[in-house]
């Protein structure tokens, strides 16, 4: 089964010398009351740049510029228990955007301190690579999540090469944890 192309973006901003992440208690759909980032699916004809600036626009109402968005990594989420809740991810960061966040139907926006994370009330497997992707590491990852469908039963990773670009495909050789 193909899993479904998501996008999520995770904004950053430094505030008294800490670094903070906007997250959001999303408040309905897939993951219903975790805190999650924002972002949602890739919409057909749409490239995952465009999916997320849409993403961000709908569901906390702030526009990121596409020059702005950082390309940090891809998650491949495996359910083996769940495939059809199997999904592919492709995460960006970014620094710059215009606009106050503020809670939609889909999502209520919070700072957070990125060292500080609120890993209780999100998918356990954010813990292994959100943290790493917002230190400026770039791989992709593959979590398969356990036949719970919520906890982590194995992660592996394939960082980047050093120009950016991911190996990607049969080229990928992932390594066991992070
Ligand atoms: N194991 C996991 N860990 C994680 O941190 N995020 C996950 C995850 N599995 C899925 N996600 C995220 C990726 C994606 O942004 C989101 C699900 O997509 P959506 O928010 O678009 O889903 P919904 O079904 O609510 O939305 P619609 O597209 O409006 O139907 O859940």
């Amino acid at each position: 089964m193909t899993a479904a192309h998501v996008t999520l973006c995770f904004l950053l901003r430094e505030v008294d010398g800490g670094r903070e992440v906007l997250l959001g208690r999303k408040r309905t759909g897939f993951g219903k009351g975790k805190v999650v980032g924002v972002g949602g699916h890739v919409e057909e004809g749409e490239t995952a740049v465009e999916a997320i600036c849409r993403e961000v626009r709908e569901e906390v109402y702030v526009d990121v510029e596409p020059d702005d968005l950082v390309a940090a990594g891809t998650v491949d989420f495996v359910f083996p228990a769940k495939p059809e809740w199997n999904m592919f991810t492709t995460v960006f960061l970014s620094e710059s955007w215009v606009g106050e966040p503020s809670e939609s139907d889909e999502i209520t926006p919070q700072w957070y301190p990125a060292e500080d994370l609120p890993v209780a009330h999100m998918w356990a497997d954010a813990e292994h690579w959100l943290p790493a992707m917002m230190n400026g590491r770039r791989m992709d990852v593959r979590v398969v999540l356990a036949d719970d469908n919520e906890n982590v039963a194995e992660v592996f990773h394939a960082d980047w090469n050093n120009d950016g670009a991911a190996a990607g495909g049969s080229a990928r050789n992932w390594v066991p944890g992070l």
